[in-house]
């Protein structure tokens, strides 16, 4: 999957652009501040509908206008497709192939893309909000089934926080209300468990296989999925919906005391453990640098797996932070099959196979130029 060609209009810092890329490597070469990440970001949003530095939708609308459009031209072994976001005061708009699209969802996941920038370093480091939104952001890409139940699941916890909040207070009393909501949450969480061990599982695999080769066979990466559902009962829908049951019951009366809801997914986490040990707590800078790097190429070769087609790799200032190893890496992992783009104020320290063909674009005050 490649993105061909790309229109912006009144996003972030950028007027217009209007410009077609290589279906390699390309660079996007400028001083602090000049629109990089910026341009990073549009295609992020492009094929996100939500952007991966705010939540608020408003931000990415260039200061005193009053509405931001991103248009690009994806193509894929079956052919070429328009994507548009039109972001204004008054909401988002998305479009394939000209049609509106009522819901997100629907719109979701005809373009992957893969961004790896310096704080992905949190999905290794932070807290477990950080994977998982990561997971739900790289699953959801790759499948709309994932991203429905997934809203279906936070529609179910959100009522079932508000009605065990009116029981704590004696404001309820329908213990009945209280199962149906029950049952709502441990169907959706369920699927959603479900999904999660397999795609993790998955995954882990992948990364696994580019930790030993990056590490030359010095470390062992592999994964922990942590969630309240027992393992046995993780990969089938049915025994992990009946295990959510049990646990939902379990917990039922600290659930009241509480008013909120202490079982389900919205708890889950994963561990990814190099050698034995957690990562996040046991180890080193590099080490941590090199799973976060490791973990994001496998998304690459998951991509691949779940949908047919690479993704389009987005390298926002990172290349200069990986050592000549890592670099090299990177590139075997990319080579010839990935389309990407990567910014950087220098060429300098980046490595001679990379610079040897790309495009290289020069980012300076909001304009994209490409260089002869
Ligand atoms: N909504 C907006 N409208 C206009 N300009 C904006 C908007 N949002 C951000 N900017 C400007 O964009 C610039 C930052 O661009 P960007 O984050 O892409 O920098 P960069 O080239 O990646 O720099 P660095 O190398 O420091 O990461 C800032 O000058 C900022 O003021």
């Amino acid at each position: 999957m490649k993105l061909a060609h790309l229109t912006l209009k009144n996003y972030r810092n950028y007027a217009a652009v209007d410009t077609d890329f290589s279906p390699h490597i390309n660079i996007l070469i400028g001083e602090n501040a000049q629109g990089k990440t910026n341009l990073l970001e549009a295609v992020y949003v492009l094929a996100l509908a939500r952007s991966h530095r705010t939540n608020n939708d408003k931000e990415l609308i260039r200061f005193g206008s009053d509405f931001a459009r991103i248009t690009g031209r994806v193509t894929r072994e079956t052919g070429s497709n328009q994507l548009e976001l039109v972001i204004s005061t008054q909401g988002k708009k998305a479009r394939y192939n000209k049609l509106e699209q009522s819901k997100l969802s629907t719109y979701v996941g005809h373009f992957n893309v893969v961004l790896f920038a310096p704080e992905d370093l949190a999905i290794v480091k932070g807290s477990p909000a950080n994977r998982r939104r990561f997971i739900d952001m790289e699953f959801g890409q790759m499948s709309v089934k994932y991203l429905q139940t997934l809203s279906e699941y936070r529609f179910a916890l959100k009522q079932r926080n508000a009605y065990l909040k009116q029981l704590k207070y004696h404001q309820a009393k329908d213990m009945v209300l209280l199962d149906v909501l029950s049952d709502q949450l441990a169907a959706a969480g369920a699927e959603i468990v479900a999904r999660r061990a397999a795609l993790l599982k998955q995954m882990a695999e992948f990364a696994a296989k580019i930790h030993t080769d990056i590490t030359k066979g010095r470390e062992q990466l592999t994964f922990q999925y942590q969630s309240q559902v027992p393992q046995a009962a993780r990969e089938d829908v049915e025994q992990a919906y009946a295990a959510m049951g049990e646990l939902l019951q379990k917990h039922a009366q600290r659930e009241l005391e509480q008013g909120t809801t202490l079982v389900g997914p919205h708890r889950d986490d994963v561990a990814f453990i190099v050698n034995g040990k957690n990562v996040a707590n046991f180890g080193s800078q590099g080490q941590q640098r090199t799973t976060a790097l490791a973990v994001k190429l496998a998304e690459i070769d998951l991509m691949k797996a779940q949908t047919g087609e690479y993704p389009v790799l987005l390298l926002d200032d990172v290349l200069s932070e990986l050592d000549d190893d890592r670099q090299t890496h990177l590139l075997k992992a990319i080579q010839n099959k990935v389309q990407t783009f990567l910014t950087t104020t220098s060429l300098d320290g980046i490595a001679q196979e990379i610079i040897d063909t790309p495009t290289v674009f020069r980012v300076a005050d909001g304009q994209l130029t490409k260089q002869a």
